[in-house]
C-alpha cells in the first residue's frame, strides 16, 4: 500500500542555539543514539550509481563513499552546532513553567506534564535536494527514537523506536487516525480503506480482507507470470536492438497491468501501449504525490480549482477513471446476477477472480461511491509500492553480482523453463529473502503517518491530542542498534529455513507492510508478485546499470522513486545447461530462440501434466 509521506515545509530562519547536552538530558526512556562518529562506516544512504554503470571498481566506490561521508559529516556538524535545535528564550521557558504549574493545579492539559520530547528544527537547506527522510535519519541519530521536528508554527513527532511504533500501530492503535494523509488523499481515495478511519474503516476492512483469500492469491500467480512474460518480451526486443531500458517506468507498467486485472478485472495493457485511461491514472498519481510535498495547498483555493489548467486536467482524469470504474462495476454486477455460483469463504469466479467480483458476489452492501473509493485505493496501494520494490531490488542486484548469481541459481533450479505455480513460488526461498531485504533497505512507503486523537504517552513522554506523527520505517530498518551492517544488502541475514520476517517476529523493528489492525491487506499478494516478477526476469536476463546512466538517487513521492529513472543494460543470459536426469522435465529450448508473447502459451506449467516430458536415458 502506499502511504504518502507528507511534509508541508514552512521554513524558519536558523538562529539561536542551546547546547546539545541540555537536549540529551531531556530524553529519558528513549535515549538518543550517540553514534555519530560511526558515520564513516556506513555506505551511502543517497545511493549514487557508478558513473559508468558497470559493477564499479574501487575508485568509483571510494569516491562515492567520500562524497557521502562529507555530506553526512557536514550535516552532523550542523546538528551538533545546534543549528537544528530549537532555542528557548528565558521568558518562553518561564511562561511554560508557570503555565505548566497552573495546568497541574487545575488538573488541565495532562499532556504537558512530564519530560518534554527533544526538539529539532526543520531546515529546507538540509531537506532540499534530497528525499526528506534522509535528514530525518541523521536527526534520529542525534535526538533519539522520538523527537519533535519544528517547521515554523507546525511540528511533527518523528518516531524511530520499535517499541513506540508498536504502541502507536498496534497496542493503542484506536487512539490514532491517518491525519494529514486522509486530508491530502481525499480527492482521489475519498473514504477508501487507506485514509478511512473509525466505523467506515472497520466496516470496509471486514468486507475487503476476505476477498484476498489464499485461493485468490494462488490464482494470481498466473496473472503475475503472464504480465512478467510480457515484460520479458519488451526486454528481449531491447536486448536484441542493443538499447538500454528505463526499468522504473517498465515496472510501473507491469504492476499497473497486474493490479487492474486483480482488483477490478480491467486490462490496462500499459506494457503494450499507452491509452487515455493509463495516462489518466498517472496524472492522478502524480497529483497525489505533488500534493503530499507541496508547501502551499493551492488546490484548496476555490477559484484556483476552476482556472488552473493542471487542476482541470486532474479533474478530467478523475472523471475518466470514475466513469471507467462505474462501467466495470456495472458489468461485474451483471455477471454476478447471471452466475449460479454459491458464495462461500473461498469463492472465486474463474473467468473473473477480481476483488470487485468477490465483493459484489458477497452481497457487500455498499454505495457505489464507497466501492469506487476502495477500488481506487487498492489500485494506487498495490501499484506504486510493488513498482518501487522491483525498481530498488534490481538496483541492489546490479550492485551485488554475488547475490544475483545465487538468485539465478535458485530460480534455474526451481523453475527451470516452466511457468511458476504456487508451490514453486513457495520454494523460491532465497528470492523471497532478496525481496525481504530490498524492503528493509527501501521500505515503501518510507514513513507511516498518524495523528493522535487523544492524550497518550510515547516512550515516557506525554503527548496531547492532535499531534502529527511520522513513524520513520526507513530509520527503523536502518538503525545500527538493531541491524548488523545496517545499510548492506544482505539477503543472507534472513535464514532460509527461518520464518518469513515480519513485524511480529522482528518485534516492530521491521515493518515492510506496517503492523497492527491497519497492516497491509495485500502483503501476501505483493510478496508473491515481486517474487514471481523477479524470478521470471532474472532467469532470462542479466541486468547492469547502463553506461552513462544518470546517478541513481532517491526522491520521495508516495513511495521512494529514483530522481532520473533506473537505466539498465539488459542482456540475454547464456545459462549453464540444465543437465537432465531421470526426473527432469525437458521443455523447449527457449534460450536459443527469441522470446516473445506467444511463448507464454508454449511454456508448460508444472501443474500441467500433459506438457511434461520425462527424459529417459
Ligand atoms: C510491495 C507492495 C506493498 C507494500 C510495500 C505495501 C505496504 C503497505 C503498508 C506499509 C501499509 C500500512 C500503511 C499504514 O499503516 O499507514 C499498507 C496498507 C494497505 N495496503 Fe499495502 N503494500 C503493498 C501492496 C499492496 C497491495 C498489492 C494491495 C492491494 C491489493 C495493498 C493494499 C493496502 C491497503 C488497502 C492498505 C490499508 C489497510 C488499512 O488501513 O486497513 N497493498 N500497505
Amino acid at each position: 500500500m502506499a502511504t504518502s509521506p507528507l511534509i508541508h515545509l514552512q521554513i524558519p530562519s536558523h538562529n539561536g542555539h542551546i547546547s546539545s547536552t541540555s537536549l540529551f538530558s531531556l530524553s529519558n526512556s528513549v535515549p538518543p543514539l550517540r553514534i555519530q562518529n560511526q558515520h564513516h562506516r556506513w555506505s551511502p544512504l543517497r545511493c549514487s550509481a557508478s558513473s559508468n554503470g558497470r559493477p564499479s571498481g574501487p575508485t568509483d566506490k571510494d569516491s562515492e563513499r567520500i562524497l557521502e561521508e562529507k555530506r553526512r559529516a557536514e550535516l552532523a556538524a550542523r546538528i551538533a552546532s545546534g543549528e537544528f535545535t530549537v532555542p528557548e528564550s528565558g521568558w518562553v521557558s518561564l511562561v511554560r513553567t508557570v503555565g505548566g504549574l497552573f495546568s497541574r493545579l487545575t488538573g488541565e492539559d495532562k499532556a504537558q506534564r512530564g519530560p518534554e520530547i527533544p526538539r529539532a528544527r526543520g531546515s529546507l537547506a538540509a531537506v532540499g535536494g534530497q528525499a526528506f527522510f534522509l535528514p530525518l535519519y541523521d536527526l534520529f541519530l542525534t535526538y533519539g527514537g522520538i523527537f519533535r521536528l519544528v517547521f515554523g508554527p507546525k511540528s511533527f513527532l518523528i518516531v524511530s523506536d520499535p517499541a513506540i511504533a508498536k504502541h502507536i500501530l498496534r497496542d493503542n492503535s484506536k487512539a490514532y487516525s491517518k491525519g494529514i494523509l486522509a486530508e491530502i488523499l481525499d480527492f482521489v481515495m475519498g473514504k477508501g480503506l487507506i485514509p478511512a478511519d473509525g466505523e467506515i474503516w472497520r466496516v470496509r476492512r471486514r468486507a475487503i480482507v476476505p476477498a484476498l483469500h489464499q485461493k485468490y492469491v494462488a490464482a494470481m500467480i498466473s496473472l503475475f507470470s503472464e504480465a512478467s512474460c510480457k515484460l520479458c518480451g519488451n526486454l528481449e526486443k531491447a536486448a536484441l536492438d542493443g538499447e538500454d531500458v528505463e526499468m522504473e517506468s517498465l515496472f510501473s507498467r507491469l504492476t499497473l497491468d497486474v493490479i487492474g486485472k486483480a482488483v477490478f478485472n480491467y486490462d490496462f495493457d500499459s506494457l503494450t501501449h499507452d491509452n487515455g485511461i493509463v495516462e489518466a491514472v498517472y496524472i492522478v498519481l502524480r497529483e497525489a504525490e505533488m500534493r503530499s510535498t507541496a508547501p502551499i495547498p493551492v488546490w484548496e483555493i476555490p477559484i484556483w480549482k476552476d482556472i488552473s489548467p493542471r487542476q482541470r486536467k486532474v479533474n478530467e482524469a478523475l472523471k475518466l477513471i470514475n466513469d471507467t470504474l462505474d462501467d466495470l462495476i456495472g458489468i461485474c454486477k451483471k455477471m454476478v446476477e447471471q452466475e449460479d455460483l454459491q458464495f462461500h469463504e473461498e469463492y472465486m469466479n474463474e473467468q473473473d477472480p477480481s476483488i470487485l467480483h468477490f465483493l459484489l458476489a458477497s452481497g457487500d452492501d455498499v454505495s457505489s461511491k464507497q466501492l469506487r473509493d476502495d477500488l481506487m485505493t487498492m489500485l494506487i496501494a498495490g501499484h506504486e509500492t510493488s513498482a518501487a520494490v522491483l525498481t530498488w531490488t534490481f538496483y541492489l542486484l546490479s550492485k551485488e553480482p554475488e547475490v544475483m548469481a545465487k538468485l539465478q541459481e535458485e530460480v534455474d533450479r526451481v523453475l527451470g523453463d516452466c511457468m511458476p505455480t504456487i508451490d514453486d513460488v513457495k520454494k523460491l526461498v532465497y528470492t523471497t529473502r532478496v525481496i525481504n531485504e530490498s524492503l528493509r533497505l527501501y521500505p515503501q512507503p518510507p514513513v507511516l503517518i498518524r495523528r493522535s486523537m487523544e492524550d497518550d504517552v510515547l516512550g515516557g513522554y506525554p503527548i496531547g491530542k492532535g499531534e502529527d506523527i511520522f513513524i520513520s520505517v526507513w530509520n527503523l530498518h536502518r538503525c545500527p542498534k538493531n541491524w548488523t551492517d545496517a545499510d548492506k544488502f544482505k539477503p543472507e541475514r534472513w535464514p532460509l529455513d527461518g520464518p518469513n520476517p515480519n513485524e511480529i517476529n522482528q518485534n516492530f523493528s521491521y515493518l515492510p507492510f506496517g503492523g497492527g489492525p491497519r497492516k497491509c491487506v495485500g502483503d501476501m499478494f505483493a510478496t508473491f508478485e515481486n517474487v514471481v516478477a523477479t524470478a521470471m526476469l532474472v532467469r532470462r536476463f542479466d541486468f547492469q546499470l547502463a553506461p552513462n546512466a544518470p546517478p541513481v538517487e532517491m526522491t520521495t513521492g508516495a513511495t521512494i522513486h529514483t530522481t532520473e529513472g533506473l537505466k539498465m543494460t539488459v542482456t540475454r543470459r547464456t545459462r549453464p545447461p540444465i543437465i537432465p536426469n531421470l526426473e527432469t522435465k525437458v521443455v523447449s529450448d527457449s534460450q536459443s530462440t527469441s522470446f516473445d508473447q506467444s511463448e507464454i502459451e508454449k511454456l508448460p506449467s508444472k501443474g500441467d501434466q500433459t506438457s511434461e516430458v520425462t527424459a529417459k536415458f
